[in-house]
Parts: C-alpha cells; structure tokens; sequence
C-alpha cells in the first residue's frame, strides 16, 4: 500500500494563481496512455492508464488493493514522475511542470496530516486561511462542513482525542475548504462510520456541484455506486472499463440474482444456470420476467427443507464490478 506521508500535499503554496473557473463538464484533468514502472519491480504499476475528469463531476478509480491506484494519484500531483505518457491538470502540462499543477489541485492523501495541538475546527479553518480565503468566508464554510458531517460534538476537541474516523472527516474537510479546481480524494471513508459514510457522500457529491471535478479513488463497490458520475474500473495496473455506472451495469438490466444457501442445493428451475456455485451457495441469473416464478420456486424449496434462505435481489455494480475483475483475473492467470 502506498501513502504520502512526507509532506502534506494537500497544502498548496500560501501565493500564486487563483484556480481559474471551471465551466461544468469542461475537461480538468486528462491522463493518458500512463505507464509507471517501480524499480526492480516485474510488472508496472501503471499500464497504459488513460481517464478525463471533468467540472462538476465525480469521477471514480475503483479497484482492489495493489490495483494502482495511488500510483496514479502521486503521478498527478508530482510525487511521482511517470515513465511515459501525459498527465493535464487544467491545461498545465504536470509531468513538465508539477508545481504549476498542483496549484489547483487538492488532495486528501491516504494517509491523514497530523494536526496535533489543534481541534478539528481550527485546522479546517487554518488551512483555509494558509489557501488565501478570507476568514469570514472561512469561519462559515467551515461550520458548513462541520455541520454537513455531524462533526459538531468533535469540533472544538483536541486532536489527540478525535478517534481516526473523526480526524479522516476532518481530512476532508481541510481538503475542500477552499476551492480547487481538482479536489482528490484517496479511500476518504476508510474508519469512518457508517452513517458519517453516507454524510460525506452528500459532501463529495457536493463538492461537485460547487463546480470542482473530484477524483474519487477507492476500493468500495457501494461507495462508487452512491457516488460517482463516471467511472475507471482498474486491476493490476490496467483499465478493465470505463462508462457511466448505468453504462457498465447496462448489460445485467432487466436480470435479477438469485442467491440460495443450503446444505444440499436442488436441481434449479428450468433453463436457469449458477453463475457461482459452492457445495453450500448458489448465485442464479434470472431474468426479471421470470421472477415470481423463480421466488414461488424458492418459497417451496425453503418449505421442503431443500434450501435454508434465499434473496432475489437487481443485478449490482457489484456484480459487474466482480465479473470484470474476475474475468481479468482469469485473462492473466
Ligand atoms: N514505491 C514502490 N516501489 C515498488 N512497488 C510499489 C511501490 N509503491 C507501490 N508499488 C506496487 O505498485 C502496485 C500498485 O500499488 P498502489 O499503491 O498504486 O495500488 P493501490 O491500488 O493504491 O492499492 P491500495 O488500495 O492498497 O492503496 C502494487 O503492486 C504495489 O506493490
């Protein structure tokens, strides 16, 4: 896993430009055909990896642990120097010239910033001073953040002792005090609870709609799923797919999952197959036109013993998502 915990990047320099406006759905950041090879490392970390993040929009890197993801993300804000391809923030060339970059950028970094000898409300409104906002402005948008993350009963707490859920949310926060062209943010709902989870979803989403385009790295299905307008699915170091999550779940619409627990599973209804099956669990595409059958079916397996539970739920982007790194995993096997 990599982090950044050297410096905090999220802390652009005190001077210089103001980030330029953005117009919704304009192009902010445009990576294309990026490969980062590690030292002494057999296989890249980054292969080929392009994605565009626009104005008012959240785009999603979703992938498991090791994917790339943080590699992708310290290339962006200079941390990292590609071994080809290009990288574009705002029309500034970052590979050339990364202290431009980062100018408009801000990153919520894996890796929390120590804010020890401050409360959650003072290094809010700290770094929103040090980023050039003017205090009033920054007093109140601050509360606004506090309050949208029921962050009230912490707010004014020693750092020392905020729980790491509580320091994650006050991360964000620090993050998007002040506007930024590019708002990135690594797994910002790692320890978070989950009912502040949900409340910062309505913050990223937010985020956008004040006109930033956000970067949302993570590995959470359901998060991408409440969160995203587009997304980059990634495994090993590669792009497996990218849409709109309608676009990338369009192909199960209109088909359900049948999921059976059981000691000893029956024959399945006509024409239906498992798509996974263990000696215990069974998951069943079925077509949502054969639904009420599929569930008479299962009721009477339930009551003849023959099935312990079962759930007929919408296909997911879960289920997208896991046959997609599922068939990689195959591909590369
Ligand atoms: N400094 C490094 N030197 C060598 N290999 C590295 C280095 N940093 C990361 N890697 C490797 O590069 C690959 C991608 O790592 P990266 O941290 O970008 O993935 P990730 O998707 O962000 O994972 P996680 O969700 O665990 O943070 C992994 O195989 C990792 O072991």
């Amino acid at each position: 896993m990599s982090s950044y915990t050297s410096h905090p990047p999220h802390l652009p320099p005190p001077t210089g430009p103001s980030p330029s406006e953005p117009h919704p759905g304009n192009i902010v950041l445009e990576v294309s055909n990026l490969v980062k090879r590690y030292r002494r490392s057999a296989h890249p970390a980054n292969d080929d990896i392009s994605l565009t993040a626009r104005a008012g929009r959240v785009l999603g890197v979703l992938g498991h642990n090791g994917a790339g993801k943080t590699t992708v993300v310290n290339q962006i804000v200079g941390l990292l120097r590609p071994t080809s391809g290009s990288i574009r923030v705002g029309g500034i060339d970052a590979v050339a010239h990364p202290a431009r970059a980062r100018e408009i950028v801000a990153v919520q970094a894996q890796a929390n910033v120590p804010i020890t000898g401050l409360s959650p409300r003072k290094a809010v409104e700290l770094v929103g001073r040090i980023r050039g906002g003017e205090p009033s402005t920054v007093t109140r948008r601050t509360g606004e953040l506090l309050d949208a993350l029921d962050l009230g009963p912490w707010a004014d707490t020693p750092a020392e002792k905020i729980s790491g859920g509580i320091a994650r949310l006050t991360a964000f926060c620090m993050t998007v005090v002040q506007p930024s062209s590019l708002v990135i943010l690594d797994e910002p709902t790692n320890d978070v609870d989950p009912a502040r989870r949900r409340l910062l979803w309505a913050a990223i989403r937010d985020t956008a709609a004040r006109g930033a385009a956000v970067l949302l790295v993570t590995h959470n299905v359901r998060e991408a799923e409440r969160t995203v307008d587009d997304l980059v699915v990634l495994d090993r170091g590669r792009v497996l797919a990218t849409g709109t999550p309608a676009q990338l779940t369009a192909h199960t619409r209109g088909e359900l999952l049948l999921e059976l627990d059981g000691e000893h599973l029956p024959e399945l209804p006509h024409g239906l197959r498992a798509a996974t099956e263990t000696a215990a669990q069974a998951t069943v595409p079925v077509p949502a036109a054969r639904g009420a059958e599929v569930v008479a079916w299962a009721q009477a397996a339930v009551e003849q013993g023959q099935i312990e539970r079962f759930a007929l739920t919408p296909a997911s982007l879960e289920d997208t998502y896991l046959e997609l790194v599922g068939a990689g995993t195959e591909v590369a096997a």
